[in-house]
């Protein structure tokens, strides 16, 4: 059976950016850049005041007392129209531009003013509060590189560097069927043998909070006809996910039912575990990962495989977010041959450290022990027992988003 790495790697290897768009700077928290954005100005654009007080010449101030003549005013957004000459100053104000002639500014609270008199005993080293053309970031600068996640504070860079558009890759538009006639939408009556659909509403959830477009299609009867169908609904998707019909009970006919539309099935079944019935393949061009109808398994093979994906095709460099460091909180038996994903809770000891403890009940169609985990811990394949306090490799849940 395929490991999850080479899975993965074969996920990866059959997806691609996707073209960009130009979205207005507002929008543009959470998308990936498609272009290095390069400053239209310096930032500050010209030598500026930090504090508020008296543009002075520094030569001019001595311990033993300065009295200087105050010619003007510079408050932010009216420069000073002249020159700063021996003996004089002029009132300035954070963020305004420091007048040709003075080198230093003189904070306020160490100088009495009386009319156009300033006098202080302060001395200044030339520069003291002023904050130098383009020290922050200069014109023609790359400020932000191709391939990144935007932050908000992305966004205050790209507008100090006066954008007010940006170019970042198009959402993946990704298509979402859940199988089985036993579902029904939530909140509907529920009848004997029927349940709530919740692989769905989850894995669009999961996956806008990922940065895609999620399309939520109806639910497939387990039937080849429903299935065949699905190649009609799928206009313009960059993605197909299925989820459910997926192992080899007699109903479970995603894989056979898309074959017959011309699914080139890539892969089927890996060791993982929850998640072994894992499927991969091309519709066309279209990438198509059929999701076991498990729900804890759907996510958490979302999580493990569609992630990397979304993130390849948003043109991020790095497609895998990397497992981080924490310690166990009990201890866990040796492994099988399939990479476990044991859902557990997340902590610090007295240390500091990170302490991820696995539920006692593993069970993949358990959400409640889903949603109350916060980390997913690695087993490797034939690991072997490890004790609480050992080092392991954990997925921490609110991070995959990334
Ligand atoms: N004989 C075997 N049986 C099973 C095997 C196996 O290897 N041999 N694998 C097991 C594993 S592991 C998994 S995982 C499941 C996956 O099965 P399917 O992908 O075919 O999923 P279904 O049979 O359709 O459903 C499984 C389970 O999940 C519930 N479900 C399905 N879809 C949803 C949904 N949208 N919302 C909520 N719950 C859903 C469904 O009712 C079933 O209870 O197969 C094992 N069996
Ligand atoms: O792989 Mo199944 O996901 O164990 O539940």
């Amino acid at each position: 059976m395929l490991s999850v790495p080479e899975a993965r790697k074969r996920i990866l290897d059959g997806v691609f950016p996707l073209p960009s768009e130009v979205v207005a700077l507002t929008d543009a928290c959470g998308r990936v850049s498609a272009a290095p954005v390069i400053s239209r100005l310096s930032n500050p654009p010209a030598d500026v005041s930090s504090m508020d007080g008296y543009a002075v010449r520094a030569a001019d101030l001595s311990a033993r007392g300065a009295r200087l003549s105050c010619i003007g005013a510079a408050p932010a957004g009216h420069p000073f129209d002249g020159t700063v000459g021996p003996g004089e100053c002029v009132r300035i104000f954070t963020g305004a531009v420091v007048p040709p002639g003075a080198d230093a500014v003189l904070i306020q609270e160490n100088a009495q003013a009386e009319d156009t008199s300033v006098t202080t005993t302060t001395t200044l080293a030339p520069g003291t509060y002023i904050r130098r053309r383009g020290q922050d970031f200069a014109e023609g600068q790359e400020i932000i590189p191709v391939g990144r996640r935007l932050s908000a504070r992305d966004i205050g860079l790209a507008a100090a560097a006066n954008h007010a558009w940006i170019q970042v890759t198009r959402r993946p538009r990704v298509a979402i069927a859940a199988t089985g006639d036993e579902l029904l939408l939530p909140g509907s009556g529920i009848g004997a043998g029927q349940i709530a659909n919740s692989n769905t509403p989850m894995l669009a959830a999961l996956l806008r909070a990922a940065g895609a477009d999620p399309v939520m299609l109806p639910v497939l009867r387990d039937d080849m006809a429903d299935l065949a169908m699905l190649e009609r609904m799928v206009d313009g998707v960059d993605m197909l996910v299925t989820a459910g019909g997926a192992s080899i009970g007699s109903h479970d006919l995603v894989r056979r039912g898309l074959e017959q539309v011309g699914l080139k099935t890539d892969f089927w079944k890996i060791a993982m575990r929850p998640g072994r019935p894992l499927m991969y393949g091309h519709l066309g061009r279209l990438p198509f990962i059929g999701l076991p109808g498990n729900p804890v398994a759907a996510f958490v093979c979302s999580v493990v495989f569609i992630l990397p994906a979304l993130r390849r095709m948003a043109g991020l460099t790095t497609p895998v977010v990397p497992p981080e460091r924490a310690v166990l909180g009990a201890d866990v038996p040796e492994n099988d041959r399939r990479m476990d994903h044991l859902r557990a809770r997340l902590g610090h000891d007295a240390d500091g450290r990170l302490v991820a403890t696995p539920f006692a009940v593993q069970d993949s169609a358990m959400l409640h022990v889903l949603a109350e985990s916060g980390a997913l811990i690695l087993r490797a394949p034939h690991a072997a027992p490890a004790k609480a306090g050992d080092p392991c490799d954990v997925i921490r849940i609110d991070r995959v988003m990334e």
